[in-house]
C-alpha cells in the first residue's frame, strides 16, 4: 500500500500510523557564500520524491525507537530520537511514543534521508500530542534540511536552506543511482571551500521550463566538482545514467547520489534495470517528484 506524507494508516486516534518519510533531489545547487559560523547560503531547488523511508508510531507512555533496515543507533545520535525527544519537550507532552524507522533510503547519499526522518518525526508527534509549538524553528534545530521536508512541497531553498518559496515543479519520472560510497554534507562544502568556488543564482525559471518541455534542465551543483573528485564512482553513475538514455544527469545534494530525468515512468523503470544489471552492487530507483 503506498504511503503519502502525513496519510495516516488506520486514522484512529490511539493506534499505530504509518508516514512516507519522503527523499528529495537538489534540481540545482548554487553555493553563494560562507557565513560565520562555518554555514552556507545556498540557493536549491529541492524537490520531495515519492520513495522514502517509512516511520510508524503508537502513542506510549515512553519514547523509544526501533530500527529496521539500518545499522543506526536509536538513541539521541538518531534525528528521529532528537527529533521526537525535542518535540515532546516542547509541547510538555503527557506521554511517549514507540517509534519505528524503516530506513529504505541510502545514508549520508544527498537524499535528505536523516532530515526527512526527522521532519516526519515533528509532523507525527505534533497530531498525537497538538500544542502551539514553532515546528519550523524547531526543525532548524535539527538540521538545515528538516525545514524543507517539513514544508513537503518542491520549493526554492535559500539561507542554510530555511528560507523556503514553493515553486509548481512539474512531477517528472527520474532515475536515482548511489554507488555505494557514503559522503558526509561536512566534508562536501569542506571541499568546496577549498576550491572558493561560489557560484551564480541558479535560473530557476528557466529550470521550470525545461522540466515542463522535458528538454535538457540548465542546472548544475557547486558540491558536485569538489564531490566527485574525490570519489571516482561518482563519475562512474552520472555516465551510467546517460548511457542509459537519460537527461540532465546530475549529483543530488554532497552526494554520493546521482540522478537523470526519464521522460516516461516506462522508460524510468527500463533504465533502472538496465543499470542495475551493469552494475549489480548499486542502489538503482525508478521513481517521481512528488
Ligand atoms: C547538502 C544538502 C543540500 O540539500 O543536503 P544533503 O546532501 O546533506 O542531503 C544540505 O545543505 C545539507 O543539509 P543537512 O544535512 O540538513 O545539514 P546539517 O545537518 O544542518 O549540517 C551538516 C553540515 O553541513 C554543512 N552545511 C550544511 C548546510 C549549509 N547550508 N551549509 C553548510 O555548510 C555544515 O558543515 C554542517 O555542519
Ligand atoms: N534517521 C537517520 N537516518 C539516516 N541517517 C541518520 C539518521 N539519524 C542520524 N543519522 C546520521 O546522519 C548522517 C547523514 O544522514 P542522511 O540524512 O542519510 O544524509 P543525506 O542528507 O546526505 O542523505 C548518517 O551518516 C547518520 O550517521
Amino acid at each position: 500500500m503506498p504511503l503519502d506524507p502525513l496519510t495516516v494508516r488506520p486514522s484512529d486516534p490511539g493506534k499505530a500510523a504509518s508516514y512516507l518519510a519522503p527523499a528529495k533531489v537538489n534540481l540545482g545547487l548554487s553555493v553563494r557564500g560562507l557565513r560565520q559560523g562555518g554555514y552556507h547560503e545556498l540557493h536549491s531547488v529541492m524537490v520531495p520524491l515519492a520513495v522514502g523511508d517509512e516511520l510508524e508510531l503508537a502513542p506510549a507512555d515512553t519514547l523509544t525507537l526501533r530500527v529496521e533496515g539500518a545499522a543506526l543507533p536509536t538513541d539521541e545520535r538518531n534525528l528521529v530520537y532528537r527529533a521526537a525527544r525535542a518535540y515532546l519537550a516542547a509541547a510538555g507532552a503527557s506521554g511517549g511514543a514507540a517509534i519505528t524507522l524503516r530506513k529504505r533510503l541510502p545514508l549520508a547519499s544527498g537524499l535528505g534521508g536523516g532530515s526527512s526522518d526527522a521532519a516526519t518525526a515533528l509532523m507525527a508527534l505534533a497530531r498525537l500530542y497538538p500544542a502551539p509549538v514553532n515546528l519550523p524553528a524547531l526543525a532548524l534545530t535539527l538540521g538545515a534540511d528538516v525545514p524543507f521536508f517539513l514544508l513537503g512541497q518542491a520549493a526554492l531553498a535559500q539561507g542554510v536552506g530555511e528560507v523556503l518559496t514553493p515553486l509548481p515543479v512539474p512531477r517528472v519520472p527520474l532515475v536515482l543511482v548511489n554507488p555505494g560510497v557514503e559522503v558526509s554534507a561536512r566534508d562536501a562544502y569542506t571541499w568546496l571551500d577549498g576550491e572558493e568556488a561560489f557560484t551564480p543564482a541558479l535560473d530557476v525559471e528557466g529550470i521550470l521550463a525545461a522540466l515542463t518541455a522535458r528538454r535538457d534542465v540548465p542546472y548544475f551543483n557547486a558540491l558536485q566538482g569538489p564531490v566527485a573528485s574525490r570519489h571516482p564512482a561518482i563519475q562512474a553513475a552520472l555516465a551510467a545514467l546517460a548511457g542509459a538514455g537519460l537527461r540532465s544527469p546530475l549529483m543530488s545534494g554532497s552526494g554520493a547520489t546521482c540522478f537523470a530525468l526519464a521522460g516516461s515512468d516506462d522508460q524510468a523503470h527500463d533504465a533502472a534495470r538496465l543499470i542495475q544489471a551493469w552494475q549489480p552492487g548499486w542502489w538503482v530507483m525508478a521513481t517521481r517528484t512528488l
